[in-house]
């Protein structure tokens, strides 16, 4: 069975995807190591360790590119969340959380048997984290348990917000916790750097933001926690227990690798990318909608109030789907169909052209339901 997928050629918005789009390369590679294990032709029994093809040498790259001693590849932010939450967690053990972070940060924190502690974010409109906040979070966690970790979301997936990192590292150290950086919208799209922000862990997504399939993210730490949380199993001497002994041992890994350098040259033009977000916001705004998140706005993830589409949506046959089938006439995909209060959106390498076209397509609905 063969099963097309009919968006591909469309005008990409959609936040979980812009950043995860093969490369050439990649693409080749996907159906070069397509076979089951074929990663593991010349395995001496560590994923890691494997040299032909060169997965060792490119896991000592990542870790150079993220700034740490060590990285290791897991199957997805969340799993490189949970795989350190896991080593860390103990009996009444707290994990102290940004109010933005991701659902999957508050699973992780559960099936780790961990408590969380809210750090409350500003509110409407801009839903910032409050860094000071920190320090009152773990000193009230304190009160109910052991504060093993502190994370925090950089950026949050709902508004695109790019806190202070280092002033919450300094907090967090100044009270002994180790922080965590949750890069899964950043490693692979802007320079992250663990031991120049001052935090001990970091996390990516390879099929959120460094052109890579599915599923594929990104672990990073130094030698100190790397003994906790890579520590090998006793009875399997080579096999790291977190890891379940080998995690990614399939064709996402390649393609992780394949597009690599195409991914450590993007970072560096990251600065176009948010000017061009920031553009996009004044167009937008223009049409009345109103952004929601830090401003200025430091990343393509953007989230708008669009109170005129939902006063729409009020009013016609197909309700709070009549977007969707707008905007797929015009070949636009990523909004979510039934969205209508608010939608989020990201320009990541969009090109402008297409993102002029994406602002029309939005001012023709106006004109066409107003
Ligand atoms: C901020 C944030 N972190 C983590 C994730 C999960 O990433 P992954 O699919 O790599 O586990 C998401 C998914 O949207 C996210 O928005």
């Amino acid at each position: 069975m063969f099963v097309e997928r009919k968006v591909k050629d469309f005008i990409n918005i959609d936040p979980l995807q812009t950043g995860g789009k093969l490369t050439e390369d990649a693409r080749r590679m996907l159906v070069e190591w397509g076979d089951g294990y074929s990663v593991c032709d010349f395995c001496m029994g560590d994923l890691h360790g494997i040299k032909n093809p060169p997965i060792a040498d490119f896991i000592k790259d990542l870790a150079e590119f993220l700034g740490c001693d060590v990285a290791r590849v897991t199957h997805g932010a969340r799993e490189g969340k949970f795989m350190i939450m896991h080593s860390l967690a103990k009996k009444d053990g707290i994990v102290v959380v940004d109010s933005n972070a991701h659902y999957s940060t508050f699973v992780s924190a559960e099936r780790a048997g961990l408590n969380v502690v809210e750090v409350e974010n500003s509110g409407y409109p801009e839903y910032k984290v409050i860094e000071e906040r920190y320090e009152d979070a773990i000193v009230e966690a304190r009160r109910k348990g052991d504060v093993v970790l502190a994370v925090l979301t950089y950026p949050d997936g709902n508004y695109g917000n790019l806190p202070d990192v280092k002033a919450v590292a300094e907090i967090c150290h100044d009270k002994g916790v180790p922080l965590l950086l949750n890069c899964a919208y950043s490693i692979g799209r802007m320079e992250i750097k663990a031991e120049k922000l001052g935090v001990d862990f970091v996390v990516g997504s390879g099929h959120k933001s460094m052109a890579s399939a599915g599923p594929i993210g990104v672990v990073g730490m130094f030698e100190d926690y790397a003994k906790v949380v890579l520590r090998k199993s006793e009875r399997f001497k080579n096999k790291e227990v977190e890891l379940l002994g080998c995690s990614v041992r399939g064709v996402p890994l390649m393609t992780l690798m394949a597009s690599f350098d195409h991914v450590k040259e993007r970072v560096k033009r990251w600065n176009e990318e948010v000017e061009k977000a920031r553009w996009f916001v004044r167009e937008f705004e223009s049409l009345g909608f109103e952004l929601l998140g830090e401003k200025p706005h430091n990343h393509d993830l953007l989230h708008f109030k669009t109170d005129k589409i939902y006063e729409i949506s009020k009013k016609v046959k197909k309700g709070g789907y009549f977007l969707y089938h707008e905007l797929k006439k015009r070949n636009i995909h990523g909004i979510k169909p039934g969205r209508t209060k608010s939608i989020k959106l990201s320009t990541y390498l969009v090109p402008k052209d297409d993102l002029r076209k994406v602002v029309q397509a939005f001012e023709e609905i106006l004109d066409k339901y107003g």
